[in-house]
């Protein structure tokens, strides 16, 4: 309280300060008004979080302390933090500390209430989560600018999506060739790099062109800018808010991005120049064929300027480490339950031979799979709560819940994994969906790409992942391949994977190890002619 009203006078201390230095001499004076100034912000952003905490303390606490065994318990125990919230809260919304910031939890019951909300942002909270004012974080400010990146992906891709299937089968044997090789006897490889090389590569071929996908230095930033970044924010995250426009500049991991972020764009801008003085050339035609990112971009942003770099890294970021995520649980399951490898070389024969190449019907015949790496996607979330959010107003939804401005919020406990809409939650059943979609009337509700109030790891509504039907076509060409031609197996004496969980970010262990052989195909692609 006593904090409050200091505040609420500070227009008035201000008026009598500046009385009071009109005698001192003007050094004092410019330096005392430049400490005013630069603290204003701060000032008001700490009025306003003590606004938001007033608002928001109608709402319990699932963990309120937020200290070091309070943060080490958060990293272990997320999950089951969320599940007694949740209980605290009798099925209604709570606050949940994580990193040091509250966040409103609301149960799986307000999916369709928030879902098109255009006052639920999810860029600003992305932005505030990645502090994209900052050099470095670049990435994070294109993001922000949600008619150009979204849109590109959104309409541009969706567009022309049919016709990237032909490049990505084309490269994929190549691809699993340069990462796996050819191999008569069982080798040992790293699960997450394997499908982080061959993620990137397939992805920066229909992003950016062939020149992309074999340049070394592309491929290594496009992996490491994601990693690097989050541990940027991290490291940035443990100093106190006022500190961080000054320490930013010092801190290794922020240097280090800031690094990748100049060398993606000597990379990235003689790229663009390259197109624009085709564009020339051609006597102001545009490209036959809008393929790849950079003509996205371009028509996403009718005339407007932005920064290709930053487009790029936002698009890599968005799609290779969620992409070799979902890949890495789904081998992962398949691992685990070798039953359905062998089901699924068969579908794989049998849709490819109905259409002799790879076209959209094909991937749309591969059932199996499409239940498969759904069921993993269900049974692994790459994220605790999802369809995180910053409310830029005051909301108030139909059944009185208020939603102060500046509040974050995401969706928890995860429907995914309620056993009243999924039996056995914890099991995984690879026909789970296929089964569902069998039902009659049900064939678009359980496909893959679909997303409903009931499965959110692609999120919902407004925001839903717009990559997710690229992501589908090609985690199908990939782990099709796989499938086809190396048998895979854990190590000797390992039955079950041991995914990493820290706090609400879950994924596959990154020195989780899996051992590879060459094989004979059911049905040899490689030597069939492409479409
Ligand atoms: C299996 C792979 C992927 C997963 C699991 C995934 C997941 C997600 C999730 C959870 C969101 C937030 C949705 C929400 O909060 O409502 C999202 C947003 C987004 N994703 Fe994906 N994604 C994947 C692949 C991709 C790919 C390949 C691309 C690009 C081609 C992409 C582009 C985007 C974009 C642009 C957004 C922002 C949408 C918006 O702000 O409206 N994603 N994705």
């Amino acid at each position: 309280m006593l904090v409050r009203n200091s505040l609420q006078c500070t227009p008035v201390a201000l008026y009598k300060m500046s009385e009071l230095l009109s005698n001192l001499p003007k050094f004092y004076i410019g330096l005392s008004l430049t400490v005013i100034t630069l603290s204003f912000p701060y000032i008001a952003s700490f009025y306003s979080s003590i606004r938001l905490s007033r608002a928001l303390s109608r709402y319990p606490w699932a963990n309120k302390t937020w200290d070091a065994a309070a943060k080490k318990h958060f990293l272990e125990s997320a999950d089951q933090i969320i599940r007694d919230g949740s209980e605290l809260a009798k099925g209604n919304p709570f606050l949940m500390n994580e990193n040091a910031s509250p966040k409103l939890v609301l149960p799986p019951k307000y999916v369709n209430e928030i879902k098109n909300e255009k006052d639920l942002n999810f860029a600003k909270f992305i932005g505030k989560e990645f502090h994209s004012a900052y050099p470095g974080f670049d990435a994070f400010s294109s993001a922000i600018n949600e008619t150009i990146f979204q849109d590109a992906v959104r309409t541009q891709l969706a567009q022309v999506l049919t016709l990237t299937i032909e490049p990505l089968a084309r490269e994929t044997p190549t691809t699993l060739n340069k990462v796996y090789g050819s191999t008569p006897d069982w080798k040992e490889t790293n699960l997450v790099s394997g499908l982080l090389k061959s993620v990137a590569r397939l992805t920066s071929l229909v992003f950016l062109g062939e020149n992309f996908m074999d340049n070394a230095e592309w491929q290594e930033i496009s992996i490491m800018y994601t990693v690097d970044v989050f541990m940027a924010a991290e490291a940035l995250n443990s100093w106190p808010a006022m500190s961080r426009p000054i320490v930013h500049w010092f801190l290794p991991q922020c240097r280090k991005i800031r690094s990748q972020v100049k060398t993606a764009k000597s990379l990235i801008r003689p790229e663009v120049e390259r197109r624009r003085a085709d564009i020339v050339a051609k006597g102001g035609k545009a490209r036959r064929r809008v393929l790849d990112s950079v003509d996205w971009f371009t028509a996403a942003a009718k005339g407007e300027t932005f920064d290709y770099t930053n487009a790029e890294l936002s698009l890599a970021m968005a799609s290779i480490h969620t992409t070799t995520t979902t890949l890495g649980f789904t081998i992962s399951d398949l691992l685990e339950n070798p039953e359905y490898i062998d089901m699924l070389r068969e579908e794989i024969k049998e849709s490819y031979e109905q259409d002799g190449k790879w076209e959209k019907s094909t991937l749309f015949k591969l059932k199996l799979m499409d239940s498969c790496i759904k069921e993993s996607m269900r049974l692994h979330p790459m994220a605790a709560v999802n369809m995180p959010r910053a409310a830029v107003s005051d909301i108030t939804l139909s059944d009185g819940t208020f939603i102060p401005r500046n509040t974050n919020i995401s969706i928890g406990p995860l429907p995914m994994l309620d056993p009243e809409l999924f039996p056995e939650p914890y099991a995984y059943n690879g026909r789970r969906f296929l089964d569902l979609r069998n039902a009659a009337g049900a064939e678009n509700k359980y496909q893959l790409v679909t997303t409903t109030s009931e499965f959110t790891v692609f999120g919902h509504g407004t925001h839903a992942c717009p990559g997710r039907f690229f992501a589908s076509n090609e985690m199908k060409l990939l782990l099709a391949h796989m499938l086809l031609y190396y048998d895979w197996k854990f190590p000797e004496g390992q039955e079950k994977a041991n995914h990493i969980i820290m706090g609400t970010r879950r994924g596959p262990n990154p020195k989780q190890k899996v051992m590879f052989k060459s094989r004979e195909p059911e049905i040899d692609i490689e030597k069939m002619p492409l479409a």
